[in-house]
């Protein structure tokens, strides 16, 4: 079990991305600068995907622009291609995030491509982001299970996690994307991929559609992760993933963090009050256990 933990916080960008109603702009920069005060270290701020494809982040620039940057707060941005990276490069970023997936039918819904077609479309992002000393995270989809093929080949999550470290992406982050994945499953995917890829150079990233993502983490954590994904009021979902729900909660991930004596640098107190806040947004209910028992007292 490792000592501390740095939580990825999604909310900005997984956590909206597939939200039905506009959510202002403002809300969206209120939202990071309430978490930056929180003690997260990475904010994943938003997406510079196609706005056709995703219109909830189309004010990713705006967004961008309006944020309050800590000192020592990291904000990674989402980007396809080399487009969406001179986009985010004009936005001022100065780390990114690309993604595909280890199920063919899934990225070809997602991304408009085969998998080894999007790890093409990634070399010209590496190549540019390293002339420019800008970090790049990977993230491979349907880590444990797709929701148009099925089960997904353990070979093909490793051939992918080890193809994005080799072009250079310095932390991987596996995802359930429609959290169908149980402990047994995710220690197994992980310790798989760590036969290849360095456990300190990976990340996990749980969706919660079938209530086992706190349970995931937690067997990932034993084999010595220190990497988690989380979203805020358990928001979040892929467009284009049928039978996607929300991430991890970040304040249920946080209070069992706390429990187990792993330091987070998170204020739980503080995370569940946005938490609040943003469900207040939304129109609905929180999606974290955790936040709504804080709420109650
Ligand atoms: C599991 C997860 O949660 S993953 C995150 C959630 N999913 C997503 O964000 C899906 C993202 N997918 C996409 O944005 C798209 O599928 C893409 C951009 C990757 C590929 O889409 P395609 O339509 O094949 O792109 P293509 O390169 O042919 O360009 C088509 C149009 O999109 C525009 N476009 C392409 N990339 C971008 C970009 N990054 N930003 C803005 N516009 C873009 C092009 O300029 C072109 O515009 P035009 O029609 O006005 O000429
Ligand atoms: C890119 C992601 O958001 C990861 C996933 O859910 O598969």
């Amino acid at each position: 079990m490792p000592h501390r933990v740095r939580i990825v916080e999604v909310g900005p960008r997984d956590g909206l991305q597939n939200e039905a109603a506009t959510v202002p702009t403002a809300a969206k920069i209120e939202l990071i600068d309430r978490l930056s005060a929180t003690g997260l270290e990475t904010i994943e701020a938003t997406s510079f995907v196609s706005p056709k494809w995703v219109p909830q982040l189309a004010d990713a620039a705006e967004v961008y622009a309006g944020i309050h940057r800590r000192p020592g707060v990291r904000y990674p941005v989402l980007v396809p291609n080399l487009q969406g990276y001179e986009r985010a490069r004009a936005a001022g970023a100065d780390e990114v995030a690309v993604f595909t997936a280890a199920s063919e039918a899934f990225n070809r819904r997602n991304t408009n491509a085969g998998i080894d077609e999007s790890l093409e479309r990634f070399a010209p992002v590496l190549e540019r982001a390293a002339a420019d000393g800008v970090r790049v995270r990977g993230y491979v989809s349907t880590v444990l299970g797709c929701p148009y093929q099925g089960e997904v080949p353990l070979a093909d999550v490793v051939r992918v996690a080890r193809a994005l470290h080799a072009m250079g992406c310095y932390e991987i982050s596996l995802g359930d994307t429609i959290g169908v994945g149980t402990p047994g499953k995710a220690r197994t995917m992980l310790l798989a991929v760590a036969a290849d890829v360095p456990m300190p150079a990976l990340a996990v990233h749980f969706h919660d559609t079938y209530g086992q993502a706190l349970a995931n983490v937690l067997a990932c954590l034993e084999e010595g992760v220190a990497v988690v994904d989380a979203a805020v009021a358990g928001t979040g979902g892929c467009p284009y993933a049928r039978g996607a729900s929300g991430n991890l909660a970040t304040e249920d991930l946080v209070y069992m963090l706390h429990g187990l004596g792993v330091e987070t640098g998170v204020d739980l107190g503080m995370l569940a009050d946005t938490g609040t806040w943003l469900s207040g947004i939304l129109g609905r209910g929180s999606g974290s256990r955790v936040g709504r028992a804080l709420a109650s007292r």
